[in-house]
């Protein structure tokens, strides 16, 4: 969830923090339906309420349906009414002793015996009469008992019965009298203290307990929400979130992290196990969000319904419901089809083609209504298959391949819902699950949707960022990335709608906001998208030391920045671990080579089962085009500059002359190869002279001409033995096992295959099993803005390559 507001044990002088902002959550009945379940909502409640907010609960679960299995013995007069009623005391009576201290056990106890005898009388006198108030015990048990052992655990706590404020003036239509309910509720409520209301029960107009029908709970906590003015409904229940399509028959469902209001709605109305079709109606007048999270592992982020800009829209979802009846007569023509389709909520109708399709136990209604106006009707059993999503009906494209995937299917007719939120097959068969699928995967394509965030916008990121909207419209692996955080050393810019990508940096510009380390996880954290990568291409130490945190919460990196992938041996191996712990996945291939497949080529040798023995090379493009420019006739000095001015150093070139950024390099080189080693294992010699190491980078670059001397003198003595200079990195491992690995300066034959490259090419050199006399080559340009930003967008098409075919996880019930 996005907000912990733990609720300490707080006495009434102490709560002056207490928040404005009322928030309801709602635990459902498999959330309360062990000691253990509560002891967890109990927990919930810590991390996520205040004491302004209204908890509204189900009956713990399997009670009501226990209670519906009295009433009805108790109709049938069976004898083993006196046995069910023993159980369900005893049940309850467990739960009160298994989470309560002794002395509010006992009141606990003597309250249930009271309830249970009053139970015992309606059920042998009068159970007709007092159905609701039979009904209505499992909340009664359920709000009190969470109440106290609230009271006890977390913070003052107080029950409240919902029949003594909510007021429904019309049973069938459980239309609610807000004026009355408001009033009343406002009245109840206690200061200081957390409310936890019964749900799914009210009263009537004759002051009559009445019940608001199956999942009436979600329909109390959005009333409650809507007389109180809430600004968040949490349903807690047993799903992790509503998916594309029901998990438990569609494998490749995904979470759809965010549902416009409409959407949900429609979902609701057309057989979405979660929502429920009342749920949403109390909310429609003001900006109340609703998000639908699990109680079994709160950690993980469910969705959240409300209204939402470009990105959400573009959800699908399918939805289908069985048994129910196509009703084909003259009169659901014209006007009276249209009265016909809202007098029966029907499901979907056709005034042109003059049908209806209603739930069979509407078929007597129907008939008798028809009657009234003297014409004949055709009943069929009959079933829909929906595609849903925001103003679905006006997209040809979902149309057309709602059409397609259908056609192996016998549909009576296709009808747009007049919300225009769902495109629905009418079906005169039943729904099954091998059509589900295929109509599934046709219309999501059993899609991904990934957030993308840039950190470091300087040269690389910069020239990335320009490259993007030509990749995303041109690369079919891109179809659902959204650019979502551009993060730079001291500002972000995040919009979970997704930023504009045409004007990405000048949005950013604009907008940008300063943002410290805790703020920029916690916002990575609650990402809305079935995956996050973070592209890092800052130069920075600091930075890197974020990796740990991305793959704690799953999100992918891809780095050009080689602090990660050459730190210490224990860091690495943790980031590695920790990776693959939460599937996350690293790609850095531009750390080395930039664009060139030089560490792709590495581990394909090493997965072919081949043994790496000899990495040598000039790794640094820098380094390479200095010294093949380098023949005495401009100063060094002024070679070095000109590189900078062209994109091709680090930030600061003495990582490069310094031979650092070459050490890396060969560290991340023969790590990928399979060698364990560190920085410290590299010799390395720097070509900085120690006057200037530490100087800024200001002051640097104006001392630069100091470094001349010492390489005018270095080029000369080479050039006296018809030699040249390069900076050469060699690793190789002995027959005994032996690792031996340096960087430095190196007097090279003009001949030598190191010695003629165009300058800022890299070359790599592999000598292995299978490349043993006659080695592996890789050459070609190994820095520069364009090589390298096109490098990272490689490394961004394969992960998106690789989470696109990836199968949403579904938890249900908290089961992994
Ligand atoms: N220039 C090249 O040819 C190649 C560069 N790289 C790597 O790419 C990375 C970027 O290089 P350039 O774009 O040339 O550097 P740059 O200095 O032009 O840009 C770096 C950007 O990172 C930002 N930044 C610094 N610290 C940050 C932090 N803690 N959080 C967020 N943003 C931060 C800066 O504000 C700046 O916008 C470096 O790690 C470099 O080693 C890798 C391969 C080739
Ligand atoms: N300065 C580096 C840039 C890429 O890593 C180089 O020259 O290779």
């Amino acid at each position: 969830m996005k907000q912990s507001n733990a609720a300490e044990k707080l006495t009434a002088d102490q709560n002056q923090l207490a928040k404005h902002a009322i928030q309801v959550h709602k635990f459902g009945g498999s959330s309360l339906a062990s000691a253990q379940c509560i002891v967890r909502v109990v927990d919930i409640i810590r991390q996520h309420c205040q004491l302004n907010d209204i908890v509204v609960v189900s009956a713990n679960g399997g009670t009501t349906d226990a209670l519906f299995a009295l009433y009805h013995q108790a109709i049938l007069q069976t004898e083993t009414l006196e046995i069910s009623l023993h159980d369900i005391k005893s049940m309850q009576a467990q739960l009160i002793s298994e989470l309560l201290s002794s002395s509010n056990e006992k009141r606990l106890l003597t309250q249930l015996d009271a309830d249970c005898a009053q139970l015992k009388k309606w059920l042998e006198n009068s159970p007709q009469q007092h159905q609701a108030d039979i009904l209505a015990f499992g909340e009664l048990w359920s709000a009190r008992l969470l109440s106290e052992v609230l009271s006890e655990k977390v913070c003052p706590s107080f029950m409240v019965d919902s029949r003594d404020f909510l007021v429904i003036d019309n049973d069938k239509a459980c239309q609610v009298n807000t004026q009355v309910s408001k009033t009343q509720l406002y009245q109840l409520k206690q200061r200081h203290k957390l409310a936890v209301i019964t749900g799914y029960i009210a009263k009537n107009s004759q002051n009559e307990t009445c019940t608001l029908g199956r999942n009436g709970s979600d329909y109390s906590a959005t009333i409650m929400a809507s007389l109180v003015g809430a600004l968040n409904v949490t349903l807690w229940t047993d799903v992790d979130g509503i998916y594309s399509a029901d998990p438990r028959v569609v494998p490749s469902a995904r979470k759809l992290h965010r549902l416009p209001n409409g959407v949900a709605k429609e979902l609701g109305r057309l057989g979405n196990p979660v929502l429920h079709a009342k749920t949403l109606q109390p909310l429609t007048d003001h900006s109340t969000h609703l998000h639908v999270a699990s109680s079994f592992d709160p950690s993980i982020s469910g969705t959240e319904i409300g209204k939402f800009g470009q990105i959400a829209k573009q959800e699908l979802s399918v939805t289908f419901l069985n048994d129910l009846l196509l009703a084909q007569s003259d009169s659901f023509t014209g006007n009276l089809g249209e009265q016909a389709q809202q007098e029966f909520s029907a499901v979907c109708g056709d005034d042109k083609a003059g049908f209806i399709v209603i739930h069979q136990e509407q078929q007597k209604a129907v008939s008798q209504w028809l009657a009234s106006h003297d014409t004949e009707v055709k009943f069929t059993p009959a079933s829909i298959l929906a595609t849903v999503g925001h103003k679905v009906i006006h997209h040809g494209d979902v149309q057309a391949r709602f059409k397609r995937s259908l056609r192996h299917s016998k549909t009576f007719a296709r009808v747009n819902s007049p919300n225009e939120h769902s495109i629905m097959a009418v079906l005169t068969q039943a729904c099954t699950t091998e059509l589900l699928n295929n109509v599934h995967h046709d219309m999501t394509k059993d899609a991904r949707h990934i957030g993308l965030v840039v950190a470091g916008l300087g040269n690389i990121g910069e020239r990335f960022l320009e490259m993007l909207p030509a990749q995303l419209s041109r690369v079919p692996a891109l179809e659902n990335v959204h650019l979502v955080g551009l993060v730079s050393s001291k500002k972000a810019l995040f919009n979970n709608d997704g930023i504009e990508v045409n004007q990405a940096l000048s949005l950013y510009q604009k907008d940008a906001q300063p943002i410290d380390k805790s703020e920029l996880m916690s916002w990575l954290a609650n990402h809305p998208y079935d995956e996050l990568v973070v592209v890092d291409v800052t130069p920075s130490e600091q930075f890197s030391l974020l990796y740990e945190d991305f793959f704690k919460q799953g999100i992918h990196v891809i780095g050009a920045n080689k602090w990660a992938a050459s730190s210490s041996t224990d860091n690495y191996k943790s980031l590695l671990a920790s990776a693959a712990k939460s599937k996350s996945l690293w790609f850095g291939n531009t750390t080395v080579g930039a664009g060139l497949p030089i560490n792709y080529a590495i581990n394909d040798l090493l997965n072919s089962g081949d043994n790496i023995t000899e990495i040598s090379g000039i790794f640094s493009g820098t380094l390479s085009w200095i010294f093949e420019t380098y023949d005495g006739t401009l100063p060094f000095s002024k070679l070095m500059l000109d590189a900078l001015s062209q994109g091709i150093t680090e930030p600061d070139p003495r990582e490069d002359l310094s031979g650092r950024d070459v050490q890396r390099k060969l560290l991340i080189l023969a790590r990928a190869a399979g060698f364990e080693l560190s920085l410290a294992d590299i010799k390395c010699q720097n070509l900085v002279p120690d006057a200037l190491q530490t100087l800024s980078i200001p002051d640097f670059l104006a001392a630069a001409d100091q470094l001349d001397s010492f390489f005018s003198e270095q080029l000369n003595q080479a050039k006296e033995q018809q030699c040249c200079i390069r900076y050469i990195a060699r690793f190789s491992v002995s027959e005994s096992g032996k690792l031996t690995a340096k960087v430095g300066l190196e007097v090279l034959s003009n001949n030598d295959a190191f010695a003629n490259l165009t300058p800022c090419d890299n070359i790599f050199q592999i000598k292995s099993g299978w490349y043993q006399e006659n080695p592996l080559i890789i050459r070609g340009p190994g820095a520069g803005r364009d090589v390298t930003a096109s490098g990272i967008h490689s490394d961004l098409v394969n992960i998106c390559q690789r989470l696109n075919t990836r199968q949403s996880q579904v938890k249900l019930k908290g089961i992994d």
